[in-house]
């Protein structure tokens, strides 16, 4: 049995003795997300995305808010990372930034909570290692995915005793590389380290990109936009129209 709340470097053989984490390998996490300004903002629309991810076979959930997290949690029996957007003054961290937030997506019942481990400055000057000792002594029960945008964040991380390193962050982060695709030389370089477990993340849009992480060592792939934001599948669908078929015309 291992002790979660050990503040340690393990071995990779060792974070999959955990049960929610080995069941996610090679396995699809989908993120069902919907802020207040888009059309599928609520929570109940957000758990009915969820059932149907899970009816698809994905092993995992990614929800925002403490709302959506227990509206999730009542019905799909899926674990959860969970997250809370929010922003602070001073600072330009915005998944799940401090302790305050972590609480409330922990009593909303998340199994894993996602935080930004970038380079940024943190709210209040928070020092990163601060907060996830912190985090570990308040929530020992709680395993903790690191949202990274680069190599050196998620070696940070890992070093940290995270129980996951996500690419969430990679091209949302000034000095992170900017690309459309999915940032799977960042998957293949952490994966490599054989040390904590990677999760790919970030604009896949296609079943072959998701394969392509995995074959890249990844422990599992989330993917949200694609499969949960119809807005912007309807916009692919339409630019492709417009790039090839109207272009024709004129
Ligand atoms: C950068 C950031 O804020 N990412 C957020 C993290 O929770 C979500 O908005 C993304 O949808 C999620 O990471 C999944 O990625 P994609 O939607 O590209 O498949």
């Amino acid at each position: 049995m291992i002790e979660m709340n050990k503040y340690t470097n393990w071995e990779i053989g060792e974070f999959l003795d955990n049960n929610l984490i080995s069941n996610l390998k090679h396995g699809l996490i989908v993120s069902c997300q919907a802020l207040e300004q888009e059309p599928l903002y609520g929570s109940e629309v957000m758990l009915s995305m969820a059932m149907a991810a899970q009816e698809g076979g994905a092993v995992g959930i990614r929800a925002n808010t403490p709302r959506d997290i227990a509206a999730i949690k009542s019905k799909c029996s899926l674990p959860v990372i969970g997250l809370y957007k929010k922003h602070y003054p001073d600072s330009d961290v915005y998944i799940t930034p401090t302790i305050v937030e972590v609480k409330e997506i922990v009593e909303a019942g998340a199994d894993f909570v996602a935080i930004d481990a970038t380079a940024l400055a943190r709210p209040n000057g928070e020092l990163l290692g601060d907060f996830v000792r912190s985090l570990r002594a308040n929530f020992p029960g709680t395993l903790i995915v690191a949202d990274v945008s680069t190599f050196e964040e998620g070696v940070a991380a890992m070093d940290l005793g995270v129980d996951l390193v996500s690419t969430t962050m990679s091209g949302y982060t000034p000095h992170s590389l900017q690309q459309e695709q999915p940032d799977i030389a960042l998957v293949a370089r952490l994966s490599a380290l054989g040390r904590t477990p990677v999760l790919a993340e970030g604009r896949i849009w296609t079943p072959e990109e998701c394969v392509a992480c995995l074959e890249a060592g990844a422990h599992a792939a989330v993917v949200g936009t694609a499969i949960t934001r119809p807005q912007e599948i309807t916009k692919k669908f339409v630019k492709s129209i417009h790039e090839s078929f109207h272009k024709m015309e004129v």
